[in-house]
């Protein structure tokens, strides 16, 4: 979708100013050509204040979709919208359609526990449960009911593990608190606390800001990995981080997505002003 001229001066319209709105056309395609999570025309409000205007955007299957922006420009609250993880929020309110295989996650009757199963949510802050290695991994796929008996809970428990890379570090203390681990360990357990229970999604909130640059290669390569199986949307404030795990990136200002398209074009050849502004580090 390419957006008229005068937007691309990042400029607001004397009508968007004059109604209060600011709702800008996004530059790029903001579709998938294989979508697993299809969102149009989304707005996000903390009361009467407006934090999304108008998203649109696509996340693929295999793909890892970064989202960037300066500080409160609405990256967090567009993500959690993605798993209804803002209806614990008292007064937010989400419009548009935001559409997971084909079916609507916001319509009334769809439970949103076993949507933030399939949707799954990794934060900032490795939080694992006040639980052992193992229980923090099978608790999800217990109360889901995925599993028969024991060696099947096992096996799952190994399997998630292994795929967060984490297996071989801990396969001889599983039944040691999930909290004894490193930073960089922790946030793998919950990487694998979250593919336990097979989700479609990842989303990830600024998954790598608690931890050092080790334990952020390692993560930063598992997430490359979980692409084979995942859709991945993960929030950043590092445009290295962005440029080294997406294949595509969305550049969000003030609530609006701003641009989109693949990660080496946004960084090498963005078309907004405000892009390149932030990717160039005039502000942000
Ligand atoms: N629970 C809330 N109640 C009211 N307003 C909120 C709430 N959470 C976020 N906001 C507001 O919504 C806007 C977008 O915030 P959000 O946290 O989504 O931005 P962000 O881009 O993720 O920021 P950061 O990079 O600093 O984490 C901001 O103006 C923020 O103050």
């Amino acid at each position: 979708m390419v957006e008229a001229i005068d937007k691309a001066t990042g400029a607001m319209s004397s009508a968007e100013l004059a109604g209060g709105q600011h709702s800008r056309a996004t530059v790029g395609d903001f579709t998938a050509a294989d979508p697993r999570m299809v969102c149009r025309d989304v707005d996000v409000w903390y009361g009467s204040k407006q934090a999304i205007h108008g998203v649109s955007l696509d996340i693929g299957k295999n793909e890892v979709v970064s989202m960037i922006g300066p500080s409160g420009c609405g990256k967090s609250t567009f993500l959690r919208s993605l798993n209804r993880m803002n209806d614990t929020i008292v007064g937010c309110r989400v419009t548009g359609s935001i559409q997971l295989d084909g079916q609507e996650i916001y319509d009334k009757g769809l439970d949103p526990v076993p949507l933030r199963a399939r949707v799954g949510m990794v934060f900032q802050k490795p939080n694992p449960f006040p639980k052992s290695i193992y229980e923090n991994v099978a608790y999800g796929p217990r109360i889901h009911g995925l599993t028969n008996n024991k060696a099947e809970l096992d096996e799952l428990v190994e399997a998630s593990l292994q795929k967060a890379g984490l297996w071989n570090e801990v396969k001889d203390r599983l039944d040691q608190p999930g909290t004894g681990l490193s930073g960089g360990q922790q946030q793998r357990l919950c990487i694998a606390r979250t593919i336990a229970v097979s989700p479609e999604v990842i989303l990830m909130d600024e998954p790598c800001s608690a931890l050092d640059p080790i334990a952020t290669a390692i993560v930063e390569e598992l997430i490359d990995e979980l692409r084979q199986n995942f859709s991945i949307a993960i929030v950043t404030h590092s445009m290295q981080q962005a440029a080294r795990v997406s294949q595509r990136t969305a550049y969000f200002h003030l609530g609006d997505l701003i641009e989109v398209g693949e990660t080496n074009h946004i960084f090498t050849n963005p078309q907004h002003k405000l892009t390149e502004d932030y990717i160039t580090g005039r502000f942000g």
